[in-house]
C-alpha cells in the first residue's frame, strides 16, 4: 500500500469553497480519471485540518474514488463562527450532507471516514442522514450512542477520566494563552507529540494543557518543520475560539439527540458498513472504549493499529490497508 503523502500544494487535488447553510467551506476535491466508483467524504478532528488526511487521499484516489475533504467548522480556510452552538454534531452532519449533495448530486450516496471528533461526526451523520451512508469508518474514535439522560462534562469525567483535558479546553484559558504564530506552534508541536529536552509533555489527558511547559517543548516527531509550518499559517487566521468550540457542544449534542435516544433502536443503531480503526496507545481514545460497540451496528468490523492518537500519520500502511480492505469490499 502506498505510503505517499499530499503535499500543502499537492497537484492531485483541487481547492474549493462553497457556501453551506450560511457558512463558507473550504474543501480539498480529489477526482479519480473515470468516471469515479463512488464519494468518500473524509472529517478530521481537532487540532487538524484537511491535511491531516494527507497520508491517506492518494490512496483513495487509486480506489477510484472522487475524495472529498472539508476544513471542518472553525478551521483553516472555511468560516470560524463565534457561536458554539453551531459546531453540534448535528449542525456538522446536515452541513456534511449539504456539502455531499453540492459534491455528489442531491441524494447520492456517500462513503464517510472520520478521525477523532470527525470520528464522532461521522457517526452522528450516520444516525442523522442513514440514506446518505454506502459505508463508514471511524479512526480512534468509538460509537457512543445518544444519552436518555444529560451528564454534565464534570460527571462525565468521573465515568471517563481520560476525557479530563476537556474542562480545560472547553474553558477560556487555551483560547487566551495560544495567541500568535510562536505559542500556536509550541500548541500543536505539543500535541502532535512534541517533548521538552528532559521528556517533558506539556499536555497530557489528565492535565490538558501544560503551559509552564509549553516553551521547552520541540518539534513533533510526526511532522517535517514545512508540515508544522503549514499547520500554524493556517491556524493563525481564525486563531483557536472556532476550534475549542466543538468541546463546548456538549448540552447542544444532548438537547439535539434527546428525540433519537428516545426513539431507541429504531434512531440508534448503524445499519450501513462500519469500520472502526482503534488505536492501541491513544491515551484520549483507548481501545477498551470501542469494547461495547457491536450492539449497536447490523455491520461492524473491528481493527487495530500500534500507535498514537495521530495513528493517521505514524502507522499510515497499517491505517491504509484497513481501509482499503473494508472499501474494496464496499466497493464490489
Ligand atoms: O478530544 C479529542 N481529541 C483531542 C485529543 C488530543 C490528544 C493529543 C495527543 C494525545 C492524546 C490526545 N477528541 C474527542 C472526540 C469526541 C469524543 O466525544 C465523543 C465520545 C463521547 F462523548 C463518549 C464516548 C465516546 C466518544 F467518542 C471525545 C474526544
Amino acid at each position: 500500500v502506498s505510503l505517499d503523502k499530499l503535499t500543502p500544494a499537492d497537484p492531485r487535488v483541487e481547492h474549493h469553497t462553497v457556501t453551506i447553510r450560511g457558512n463558507t467551506y473550504h474543501y480539498l476535491l480529489g477526482n479519480s480519471s473515470s468516471p469515479p466508483a463512488g464519494t468518500i467524504l473524509l472529517v478530521h478532528g481537532w487540532p487538524d485540518l484537511s491535511f491531516g488526511w494527507r497520508y491517506q487521499v492518494p490512496l483513495l484516489l487509486s480506489l477510484n474514488l472522487r475524495v472529498v475533504v472539508p476544513d471542518m467548522l472553525g478551521y483553516g480556510r472555511t468560516d470560524a463562527p463565534e457561536a458554539a452552538a453551531e459546531y453540534s454534531l448535528k449542525n456538522m452532519s446536515d452541513d456534511l450532507a449539504a456539502l455531499a449533495a453540492h459534491v455528489a448530486g442531491p441524494g447520492e450516496q456517500i462513503i464517510l471516514g472520520g478521525h477523532d471528533w470527525g470520528g464522532a461526526v461521522v457517526w452522528r451523520f450516520a444516525l442523522w442522514h442513514p440514506q446518505l451512508v454506502r459505508a463508514v469508518f471511524s479512526v480512534c474514535t468509538p460509537y457512543a450512542p445518544p444519552r436518555p439522560a444529560y451528564i454534565a462534562p464534570p460527571d462525565l469525567i468521573k465515568i471517563l477520566p481520560n476525557f479530563r483535558y476537556q474542562l480545560q479546553l472547553a474553558g477560556p484559558e487555551v483560547e487566551a494563552y495560544v495567541v500568535g504564530k510562536e505559542r500556536l506552534r509550541q500548541f500543536l508541536n505539543t500535541l502532535y507529540g512534541g517533548r521538552g529536552p528532559n521528556r517533558e509533555a506539556a499536555f497530557t489527558t489528565a492535565d490538558g494543557v501544560i503551559f509552564e511547559n509549553l516553551d521547552k517543548v520541540g518539534p513533533t516527531p510526526l511532522m517535517s518543520v514545512e508540515e508544522v509550518d503549514f499547520y500554524v499559517n493556517e491556524y493563525e487566521r481564525h486563531g483557536m475560539h472556532g476550534p475549542l468550540n466543538w468541546y463546548r457542544t456538549a448540552k447542544f449534542n444532548f438537547d439535539e439527540e434527546l428525540p433519537l435516544a428516545e426513539a431507541g433502536d429504531a434512531k440508534t443503531r448503524v445499519k450501513a458498513p462500519s469500520l472502526i480503526i482503534t488505536a492501541s496507545r491513544d491515551s484520549a481514545l483507548p481501545p477498551s472504549m470501542s469494547a461495547n460497540m457491536d450492539k449497536s451496528f447490523d455491520d461492524l468490523e473491528k481493527r487495530e493499529v500500534n500507535a498514537s492518537h495521530w495513528a493517521l500519520w505514524e502507522a499510515p500502511a497499517d491505517v491504509n490497508s484497513h481501509i482499503a480492505e473494508f472499501l474494496t469490499k464496499v466497493l464490489n
